[in-house]
């Protein structure tokens, strides 16, 4: 059965009443529809006060959605915040404001993990790579900033809300090795949660500052894709050491990942390499080997900018599989050529300095 497309979703959206008249396509509700491969998902912007009668409306779309042929996985997020919200907690002050980007302390280096483009495999190579830093020795901290997918409880197998037992600090979750907050668990996924532009700020300071992070050698941050305020927050605000690009080898890839390089240079943020993603396809039948988005086009674009190539990841199943199924490939298959692919990338990075 085929996935549904945009256009699919957006007529099953359009038949959603809005509370104020007409459909919520037509009056604007749908924000940042994404859908892919089965997944869609979208935010519609509302006031604080509208929470109550907005809810059912957002029910009512993923329930439309998810009964789509096709459709595996249908997620809104309403951007209007809830009383209940876990755990509200106030962004610390600062007594004076800090000047430049300021360090998190306890935490020797920051790498963000970035795309131009979204579902090029960001999250699942931040997952792995910091398993298998912690696998090489490193203490390791992973922040999923990707509020409009948050990927990484499902990924590294945690679930569970993060507890903040004196209300000022966050304590963390734990597995594979790895130390791991994600901004999608500061939400409930029956509770409505705004996320506009400053709020997003906020709650970045939180997740760098307030959680307890412990002392780490890196602080991974995968972040959503494209050059939004997530990462002009990261980049302007914290020492951030350095960015990796994650890219797949089409056209369209890479020209977004250019952008995103342009960003971090623009923030005086060292880039410091690219991954090429979905190199090569490996038939997990008869390890037949096939080059489904082209092949080289990262490494062309790494020389062209003078950035280096840090790793081939191979397109294969078992990475899927491993990273659906709570347990990485790095963490669940250690002995694979997959999971040989990232290691070599965390020791290359280890080597640099950089981890
Ligand atoms: N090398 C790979 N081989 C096979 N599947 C992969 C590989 N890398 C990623 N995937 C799969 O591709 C899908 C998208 O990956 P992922 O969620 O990591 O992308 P992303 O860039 O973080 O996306 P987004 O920015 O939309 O959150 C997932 O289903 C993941 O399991």
């Amino acid at each position: 059965m085929s996935a549904p497309s945009r256009e699919d979703v957006l007529a099953v959206l359009k038949t959603i009443d809005a509370p104020g008249g007409g459909d919520i396509v037509s009056a604007g509700l749908v924000r940042a529809l994404s859908v892919d491969g089965g997944e869609a998902r979208f935010v519609m912007e509302i006031a604080p006060n509208q929470a109550t009668v907005m809810t059912p409306v957002r029910d009512a779309a993923e329930t439309a959605l998810s009964a789509m042929p096709g459709m595996v996985k249908a997620t809104v997020l309403l951007t209007a915040h809830s009383d209940k919200a876990p755990p509200d907690l106030k962004p610390a002050r600062a007594t004076a404001a800090p000047t430049g980007p300021q360090s998190v302390p306890g935490v020797a280096r920051i790498m963000a993990i970035a795309s131009g483009k979204g579902g090029v495999g960001k999250s699942t190579l931040s997952a792995n790579l910091a398993v298998a830093l912690a696998a090489e020795g490193r203490r390791v901290g992973l922040l999923d900033a990707d509020v409009y997918g948050p990927s990484q409880p499902r990924m590294l197998g945690v679930s569970g809300r993060p507890q903040s037992p004196d209300g000022k600090t966050i304590l963390p979750l734990r597995n594979h090795g790895v130390t791991m907050m994600s901004m999608g668990l500061m939400t409930n996924e029956d509770q409505a949660v705004v996320w506009r532009g400053p709020m997003l700020m906020g709650a970045l300071q939180q997740m760098m500052t307030q959680v307890q992070w412990g002392t780490l050698d890196v602080l991974i941050v995968d972040l959503p894709p494209g050059t939004g305020d997530v990462q002009m927050t990261l980049g302007q605000k914290y020492a951030v050491d350095g960015a990796v690009i994650v890219s797949t080898p089409q056209d369209v890839a890479l020209i977004d990942a250019r952008k995103g390089i342009d960003m971090f240079k623009q923030m005086g943020v060292p880039v410091v390499g690219m991954v090429e993603n979905m190199s090569t396809h490996i038939c997990s039948n008869c390890g037949h080997e096939e080059h489904i988005f082209g092949h080289g086009g990262v490494a062309k674009e790494a020389e062209k900018l003078g950035i280096p190539l840090l790793a081939e990841i191979p397109l294969h199943l078992s990475i899927r599989v491993a990273a659906d199924g709570g347990a990485p490939v790095v963490a669940s298959k250690p002995e694979s050529p997959q999971a040989e692919a990232y290691r070599v990338l965390a020791r290359k990075l280890v080597e640099m300095g950089h981890a």
